[in-house]
């Protein structure tokens, strides 16, 4: 399985040109023939949180629509990192993934709000879990601080997710916490990391770039530097079936202790 990762400079809270500029980075993808494309965290409106009522889209309609047209003229599946999506009474964190068939299959709404970027004071957090179907494959999806909650990605693994999907927009003061806490998720769960961090900065943070696809066994199959760009890399998903027996983490646990 080979993934695309956009690792887009966001402009705040300017969504046309968000929309241009992750259609002219998922043109240049898709010559890459991948099987998926991910965009970041709140890629249509950067952490512009106070101008929301304004910029978020209602529905996520939008956003669908757009993911939903190149998908399905490329056969390519989008996880549309997360928009905010504005519903009748709040807005959520929500990531969608868009199917080869330009279809809508998941939406996972953040269930962790980040407290230091102001998500408690604007957004709604979601209930509900991350898992999807990707072309036969189980995968979960993650947004960013979720990440820093073991026992929320374990749930998923243990549902039987072998893909764990992560947009993102972390900072560059904790760009060693992003690094250590996505290979520490790897690791434990046997399982690849997919994270698309952001690049650039906004009035409050400069962030850290470095997308990363790590394996099963830790491995850094591929990492962003600081800019933005396009970071690929191929999957092969045999060898999660290969590590798991060469150390059965999930045949040793005693979940009756813990
Ligand atoms: N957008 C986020 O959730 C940022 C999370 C973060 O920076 C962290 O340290 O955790």
């Amino acid at each position: 399985m080979k993934i695309s990762l956009i690792q887009l400079d966001i402009a705040f809270g300017d969504p046309e040109k968000n929309y241009l500029r992750a259609e002219n980075f998922i043109q240049r993808a898709v010559k890459e023939n991948p099987d998926v494309i991910m965009l970041p965290e709140l890629w249509t409106t950067g952490y512009d949180l106070a101008r929301l009522s304004g910029t978020a889209d209602d529905g996520a309609e939008r956003t669908k629509r757009f993911a939903g047209q190149l998908a399905k003229a490329n056969r390519v599946t989008i996880i549309a990192g997360s928009v905010a999506r504005q519903s009748a009474s709040q807005v959520t964190n929500t990531m969608l993934v868009i199917n080869r068939q330009g279809e809508c299959i998941k939406e996972y709404s953040k269930v962790h709000l980040f407290r230091l970027m102001n998500e408690d004071k604007f957004l709604q957090s979601g209930d509900d879990d991350g898992l999807f179907d990707l072309d036969g494959v189980a995968a979960a999806g993650f947004i960013c601080y979720d990440i820093r909650f073991p026992e929320w990605i374990r749930k998923h693994v243990l549902a039987g997710a072998r893909l764990l999907f992560v947009p993102a927009e972390w900072p560059k003061p904790r760009l060693d916490h992003w690094r250590t806490l996505l290979t520490c998720r790897a690791i434990e769960n046997q399982a690849f990391v997919i994270a698309c961090n952001r690049a650039g900065k906004d009035p409050d943070n400069v962030f850290a770039g470095h997308s990363m696809i790590i394996s099963p066994w830790g491995e850094i199959l591929a990492e962003a530097g600081e800019e933005e760009t396009l970071l690929t890399a191929d999957l092969d998903l045999a060898s999660i079936v290969a590590i798991r027996s060469r150390i059965p983490v999930f045949e040793d646990r005693r979940p009756e202790l813990y």
